[in-house]
């Protein structure tokens, strides 16, 4: 009697057929990203991808009735995610040469009997998304699978270790950054999903042990059945021995369903509160910080960049532990069932292995190329259609399409250089593989007539061979995975360490208004510019101020006038602390109160503005006027509309304050717009009203219509308006007509002519005069 735990050498048989060759996959999802498949990724787009299932959807029943899954998710994401990087809002993604998605997409399954091995290796038997072996190609046990490394890395190469920083400052703050830092970090960030992660683990080991031992059961009852002088232990029956078999698999099915759960759990969780937390810090930085980072690069490290931190720290930590307990396990069964077949296959694998990394890191840089070209491609195209007015109106449409046409034409020659190196990897890495086999199946055959090993056990081997070479791609991606999510996490930390230079989400400073203890009372609008010299941070070298003076007296009316460029708006951004003023360069008082001293918050709540072109969000006409002032009644909402000049077109609409104006505002004219900004300003009941007038965008008649607004709200001495101080940026003669002084900018970065319209226009020769009469 020979027990089935028992290494059986005295087996006797042939072949037979029973090599486990043959085994077919069922046909397998594919979702393709060809060159010319151009994906746009905007905002929401990239929510639906993330959130979408597409892993464990791939049922393919491997050997023993398993159901394996599988999962195109990690390549379709980290695809798209990728191409996102450094904000690009589209980009095409190109899959690198994926025989499976070609076939998938003639509607044919791509098995047959030469990647037979291959299919078995590439299976994620625990049903686990695994990124790395999906695209094992033909060579089987032995590949490393370069189109998923290049796929994956391609087209997610902008994710790799070194980040691409959008500015100085950001380079600056993380390039003494050690990995081991960055790990550290990395791993703290998921703190509060330590739980989930720690129960993941756990059950991997439970399925992943499950796993391990089909490959033996599966053998044992190969021999079983082919010798009748094998006993089962415990005395089993056969049937009994299937049904004990059966109840092991489901508590392996379970166990991977909990992990499964947890780990992709933890990651949600994870990005959930990794983008919230992005966003809080986004919001509360200051102007220089949104001058030096562009705005589509924001929202990809909100979206993206999340999303890699995310899934490294899950999926990839539980990816890469899988591997390491297949490959430890599986090696060790190898080499318990015959270590001079290990040997033997050691031997094969180890020179295909070194060829497939090499080819699959050339065609990696190749696809690397492809996206750069496919990048600038996409930037183009969007920038020129984005602006298909200009394009059209200089008639440029014809050498638009050919500067296109000669782009996508070097892309088209990167692609086939790619299709041809693919074709050749592919074809080489099948035959190398299905070589590697027949070889094994040389040495191993003649080991079974030797009785060196049964049919049983050789079957096994095989089956952990194909195990521990899927399992080894899938630790060559961990490691590429796990660098990728440290690039993504140094530029989500560049964002969440930045200290903002100007800090108002503190509840610091003195406040203004009665209902706070200590408070200043009433904000009276006494604005006072004292020896002011100002550069912007991004500009040092070029002096905006050099010494401005300004004293605006509470409840009066001014203009700032000047020639354009001279510092009007920056006064505005000066007042609403949009940048400080650095130490000794002056001062700026509200009240007789240094601006750096009050409540940031709580002073720009007394300051209102409506800009030159004032933006408006895509919701109601009444959402916008109640953005100011959420608490705003129906009443408040119509005086504010009759004031600005507004209430009569708004009636006029069938949906009067419910009316939609599109993305920023566009279903209103640029009148309508203006007086509604105006309206939204008024709500806020603001101390400090300031008015950028629009100097060109409207045409007369919408212009009266403004400018009565504007100019009943100036003059305007009812108990509500009166004690307003209202600061006008003004260039028509009217506006600077009705204020009570005029404060001109001149060339030396300081006010060089203060007064009434009517005195400045006195001076002979003024500066003021000369840029009126400059005017008409
Ligand atoms: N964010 C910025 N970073 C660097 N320099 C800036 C920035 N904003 C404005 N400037 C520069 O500061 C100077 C003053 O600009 P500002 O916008 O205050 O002029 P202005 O008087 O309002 O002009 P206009 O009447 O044309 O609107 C200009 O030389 C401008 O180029």
């Amino acid at each position: 009697m020979i027990s089935w735990f028992t290494k059986s050498k005295k087996n006797n048989q042939n072949l037979g057929g029973a090599g486990g060759a043959n085994y077919q996959t069922g046909s397998r999802r594919k979702i393709e990203l060809n060159s010319s498949t151009i994906i746009n990724i905007r905002d929401e787009q990239v929510q639906r991808i993330v959130g979408e299932d597409k892993g464990e959807d791939e049922l393919a029943p491997l050997i023993s009735g398993f159901k394996v899954f599988r999962n195109e998710y990690n390549q379709l994401e980290s695809a798209k995610l990728g191409a996102q990087r450094r904000g690009y809002s589209s980009v095409a993604t190109n899959n690198v040469a994926d025989p499976d998605s070609v076939d998938a997409k003639n509607g044919k399954s791509r098995k047959s009997s030469e990647d037979t091995m291959a299919t078995m290796a590439s299976q994620d038997s625990e049903g686990m998304p695994n990124s790395t072996n999906k695209d094992a190609g033909a060579a089987g046990v032995t590949t490393t699978p370069p189109t998923t490394e290049a796929g994956t890395t391609s087209t997610s190469k902008k994710a790799e270790p070194k980040p691409g920083y959008s500015s100085d400052e950001e380079k600056e703050l993380m390039k003494g950054l050690k990995s081991s830092t960055a790990w550290k970090r990395l791993l703290k960030l998921a703190k509060k999903e330590y739980r989930l992660l720690f129960g993941a683990v756990g059950l991997l080991f439970v399925s992943s042990s499950v796993t391990m031992s089909m490959p033996f059961f599966m053998g044992k009852v190969i021999d079983v059945v082919t010798k009748p002088e094998i006993t089962i232990p415990f005395g089993l029956t056969l049937n009994e021995m299937f049904g004990v078999l059966a109840s092991i698999f489901t508590v392996g099915a379970a166990a991977n369903f909990g992990r499964v759960y947890l780990i992709r759990l933890a990651g949600e969780k994870l990005i959930a509160r990794l983008r919230s937390k992005l966003y809080q810090s986004i919001l509360k930085q200051d102007m220089t910080f949104f001058e030096i980072n562009r705005t589509g690069d924001l929202v990809s490290r909100l979206t993206v960049d999340t999303t890699i931190v995310s899934k490294s720290i899950s999926q990839n930590l539980s990816d890469g532990l899988r591997s390491v307990v297949s490959v430890t396990a599986g090696l060790s069964m190898m080499l318990y069932m015959s270590p001079k077949l290990t040997m033997v296959m050691m031997l094969a694998v180890i020179p295909v292995a070194g060829y497939a990394v090499i080819y699959g890191r050339f065609i990696k840089r190749l696809t690397q190329k492809t996206q750069e070209a496919m990048g600038g491609i996409t930037k183009e195209a969007e920038e020129r259609l984005s602006n298909i007015r200009v394009v059209q109106a200089f008639g440029r449409e014809a050498e638009e399409a050919v500067s296109f046409k000669k782009a996508v034409d070097y892309v088209y020659q990167l692609g086939k250089k790619e299709a041809f190196a693919s074709g050749l990897f592919y074809g080489g890495n099948g035959f190398t593989g299905n070589m590697c086999i027949l070889m094994f199946l040389g040495v191993g055959g003649k080991m079974v007539l030797n009785n060196e090993i049964s049919i049983g056990d050789l079957s096994s081997f095989l089956l952990y061979t194909a195990f521990v070479g899927s399992s080894l791609a899938g630790l060559s991606s961990f490691f590429s995975e796990t660098m990728k999510g440290i690039g993504a996490s140094s530029r989500l930390f560049y964002v969440l360490e930045r200290n903002p230079k100007i800090d108002f989400n503190t509840d610091k400073g003195l406040k203004f208004g009665t209902d706070t203890p200590n408070g200043l009372g009433e904000c009276k609008g006494h604005i006072e510019f004292k020896n002011v010299k100002f550069s912007y941070p991004s500009r040092p070298d070029s002096l905006v101020f050099d010494n401005l003076n300004i004293d605006i007296k509470p409840g009066s009316r001014v203009a700032i006038a000047g020639p354009s460029g001279r510092g009007k708006s920056t006064i505005i951004s000066l007042l609403l602390r949009m940048y400080d003023l650095e130490n000794g360069n002056g001062q700026i008082l509200i009240d007789g109160i240094d601006l750096k001293q009050l409540n940031l918050n709580n002073w720009r709540s007394q300051v209102a503005i409506v800009p030159q072109e004032p933006v408006l969000f895509a919701t109601t006409i009444r959402n916008n006027l109640l953005y100011s002032s959420p608490n705003a009644t129906e009443q408040d909402l119509e005086h504010a509309l009759a004031q600005a000049n507004a209430a009569s077109f708004v009636s006029k609409f069938p949906k009067g304050l419910d009316t939609f104006v599109g993305e920023r505002g566009v279903s209103l004219s640029g009148g309508q717009k203006q007086r509604i900004a105006i309206a939204r300003a008024l709500l806020a009941k603001p101390s400090v009203l300031i008015l950028d007038e629009a100097t060109s965008a409207l045409d007369s008649q919408s212009e009266k219509s403004v400018q009565k607004a504007l100019d009943s709200l100036i003059t305007s001495h009812d108990s509500a308006d009166a004690n307003k101080t209202i600061i006008t940026i003004a260039h028509r003669a009217t506006t600077l007509q009705k204020s009570d002084l005029i404060f001109v900018l001149g060339e030396d970065g300081g006010i060089v002519e203060i007064g009434s319209y009517d005195d400045l226009m006195q001076i002979e020769n003024g500066f003021f005069k000369t840029l009126m009469s400059s005017h008409h």
